[in-house]
């Protein structure tokens, strides 16, 4: 059973989507759905996304569970013999382990139904610009909707066989940001009759790293890192546009509110600076992760039973994830599956251990059947 999902698991590797173009991915999802038996199961799509319900044989509540199916703009570097074959696109935040541990999951329980319903949901666009909430409030979760929700994220610095997670608080809260700055270009000779955007764009990237160091509180943790910066056309020409994109993370939402009110302080102080324009986007946010204090320490309990599995807890991550958004109107938790990969999370080289997929799906169908019967 275990080499089936590797090998799913490589075919979607194959095949990394952006955001909400999940076409060839929601086909592959749907064509090995449609192969098991149907009895109890009912599929319904939503944009790229897929719902797959289990009807259960004797149904007192709705157990959930969610796979993130996006990959990331990044071109593979693992030389793996399973590359991925969109140019510059690559599964490395490991939603291909997600939606192969899934659909595992989905295989042992339309075979072995047990007395709760089950829902899956396999959730586009996690990456950017976030399908989790937009999937919540469909018609179809409204139906459907569980009563508890499991999500995991695989961990490259924990060996294959480590379930880490915490109570509370276990992502933090997201905002994307796009800055465009626009001057007065000119020739590269004559600086003094334009307004430069590269010089602008760069004193603002230097300028935005004092607001974690000198504006939040140093026990409340900040992140802001610009990812990309573009400008310019050419070597001799002073450069009228420059675009700087990047993403915010807080532990907490004050901080947030903190982080973006200086942000904006600073960027009103470009503009008078360097005589330009800047529109400010702060793009998709996400909710903090916040795990039922109940559920967890349940699960953390029942997987440190389970042979093979080792526990713990762990700190909080400054990482965001749109599941955030679940958790907020279903109690549930999200945990990290170790992976043990030299290369992290984003990295073109990231290779996980494929053996963790036959132990996540071990683990978790005997924690749902414990749940569920
Ligand atoms: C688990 C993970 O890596 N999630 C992403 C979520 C990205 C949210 C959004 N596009 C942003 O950049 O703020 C992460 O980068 O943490």
């Amino acid at each position: 059973m275990e080499n089936i999902f590797t090998q799913i698991r490589r075919d979607l590797h194959k095949i990394p989507e952006l955001g909400f173009q999940e076409f060839k991915t929601q086909a592959y999802l749907l064509h090995y759905l449609e192969s098991l038996p149907q009895t109890h199961l009912e599929i319904r799509t939503w944009e790229t996304g897929v719902f797959v319900k289990i009807n259960g044989l004797n149904p007192r509540k709705t157990i959930g569970y969610r796979a993130d199916i996006d990959g990331l703009p990044i071109e593979e570097e693992t030389g793996v013999d399973y590359l991925s074959q969109h140019e510059g696109r690559m599964h490395a935040c490991g939603h291909d382990f997600h939606m192969s541990i899934a659909l595992g999951l989905v295989t042992h329980f339309v075979h072995h139904p047990i007395n709760d319903d089950l829902l899956f949901l396999f959730q586009p666009a996690e990456e950017g610009p976030g399908g989790a909430e937009p999937m919540l409030k469909t018609d179809i979760m409204q139906e459907w909707k569980p009563d508890m929700i499991i999500a995991l994220h695989i961990a490259p610095e924990y060996p294959v066989g480590t379930i880490a997670t915490r109570e509370g608080l276990l992502f933090a809260n997201t905002s994307e940001l796009f800055i465009d700055l626009t001057g007065k270009g000119g020739h590269a000779a004559y600086p003094h009759k334009t307004n430069d955007m590269i010089i602008a764009a760069c004193s603002l990237v230097t300028q935005l790293q004092s607001i974690v160091s000198r504006n939040v509180d140093p026990l409340d943790s900040a992140v802001v890192t610009i990812g990309k910066i573009t400008g310019g056309t050419v070597q001799n020409v002073i450069a009228e546009k420059a675009r700087i994109e990047g993403t915010i993370r807080t532990l907490s939402p004050e901080s947030m509110a903190k982080v973006k009110q200086r942000l904006m302080a600073i960027v009103n102080g470009i503009e008078i600076g360097y005589e330009c324009k800047a529109a400010v986007d702060f793009g998709a946010m996400y909710h903090q992760v916040y795990n039922d204090s109940t559920l967890t320490k349940e699960f953390m309990e029942f997987a440190d039973k389970t042979e093979g599995i080792k526990v713990i807890e762990c700190r909080e991550a400054m990482t965001g994830e749109d599941f955030g958004y679940m958790l907020k109107e279903i109690p549930g938790f999200m945990f990290w599956l170790g992976v043990n990969s030299s290369f992290g999370l984003h990295h073109s080289k990231l290779a996980p251990d494929e053996n963790a997929i036959g132990s996540a799906i071990t683990l978790l169908t005997k924690y749902i059947e414990y749940k569920g019967n």
